[in-house]
């Protein structure tokens, strides 16, 4: 559906040339969530501009549904950008207008029909959930309603792609997740591919299938979600997985405990999936000599499965607890022992 063969953006500077994105490889699916997600500067918006052709790549490609978008111009450019919608984390809303009028806009522009255009409109407000509130401007809607102006707004004209570029990011948590279960109501709904542009795993994991994380220009891991949750690769992709584990803040904690007590060993398991619902811990109670003491757990539910982090203390001898972690490694359980006696 969309592929970026080795896209690279150089800017030329006072200062000297800036590689804002380099040689980037992807493709993503038809109906496919897609997160982009990296920290300020990484070249996310640099790279969504060059998706809807508001950015040439100097070197490289982009595909979306068979049209060469990095080489069209002008009116053929216009019409593709129609199969595009895109949604902003300022809204971009036109403030003297209602929410009626808003959405109605992008058709105006396509030239439908007056009353087409009312029927869609009507429409896309129920779509949204948007209904009363029609004779509306934006500076009277919350920012969770004004996102869903921009959504029907992006929708208006039936796009195959939408594009979200920090949608999210001006929105307090549970507004977000009003968004974002949109977002996958409307996927679900109508087939839509959706791009995520975003520096928040929570945003990667409520709603992504698959995620690439960019670092300095470059993507430096592409995964489906679980994968990188289970398995994150470089250190940036870990940092971004400990932002929903709260592992740094653990691992603190976990500090303060091996200097109070000095006995058996830290272990931490990682869940997935069915995994996450097995009774392991009350196994190996049942089946090892050893006390185990639970330091820390959470389980966060991604788009394809559950995922879950558990912190144990095992205590007893050490050949109980080798043992009990020998026993861990046959299940399909993650674990990775912090400290030893
Ligand atoms: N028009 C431009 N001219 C020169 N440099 C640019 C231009 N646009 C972006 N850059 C540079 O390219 C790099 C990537 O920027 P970009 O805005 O794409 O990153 P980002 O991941 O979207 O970050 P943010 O979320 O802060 O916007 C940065 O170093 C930025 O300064």
């Amino acid at each position: 559906m969309i592929s970026l063969n080795n896209v690279t953006k150089v800017f030329k500077t006072k200062s000297g040339m800036i590689t804002a994105v380099d040689n980037v490889k992807i493709n993503i699916k038809e109906g496919e969530i897609f997160g982009i997600i990296g920290y300020s500067g990484a070249g996310k918006s640099t790279l969504v501009r060059m998706f809807n052709g508001l950015e040439r790549p100097t070197k490289g490609t982009i595909t979306i549904d068979g049209k060469e978008i990095s080489k069209i111009r002008g009116a053929e450019l216009r019409k593709a950008r129609q199969e595009i919608g895109m949604i902003f984390q300022h809204f971009n809303l036109l403030w003297s207008r209602t929410v009626r009028d808003n959405i109605s806009f992008p058709l105006e522009i396509a030239g439908v029909p007056k009353a087409k255009r009312k029927k869609r409109v009507e429409e896309l407000i129920k779509l949204v959930g948007l209904e009363g509130r029609e004779d509306a401007y934006p500076s009277q809607l919350s920012g969770g309603q004004k996102q869903r102006v921009g959504i029907a707004r992006a929708l208006a004209n039936n796009p195959k792609v939408l594009l979200c570029d920090e949608a999210t990011s001006a929105l307090d948590p549970e507004t977000t997740d009003s968004i974002l279960d949109l977002l996958l109501d409307i996927n679900k709904k109508m087939g839509l591919t959706i791009i995520l542009i975003t520096h928040e795993m929570h945003v990667i994991r409520k709603i992504a299938h698959r995620v690439a994380v960019m670092e300095n220009g470059k993507v430096v891991e592409v995964a489906p979600v679980m994968e990188i949750f289970k398995n994150p690769k470089t250190d940036i992709t870990k940092r971004f997985v400990q932002q929903i584990t709260d592992e740094e803040e653990t691992m603190e904690a976990v500090q303060h405990l091996l200097e109070k007590y000095s006995t058996g060993k830290i272990v931490k398991l990682t869940f997935i999936g069915e995994t996450a619902e097995q009774p392991i811990i009350s196994e190996l109670i049942k089946e090892q000599s050893i006390s185990i003491n639970i330091l820390q757990g959470k389980i966060s539910q991604t788009r394809t499965g559950s995922y879950g982090t558990l912190l144990i203390q095992l205590v007893g001898d050490t050949e109980h607890i080798d043992k009990a972690i020998e026993q861990l490694k046959k299940q399909q359980v993650g674990v990775e022992v912090i400290s030893h006696d």
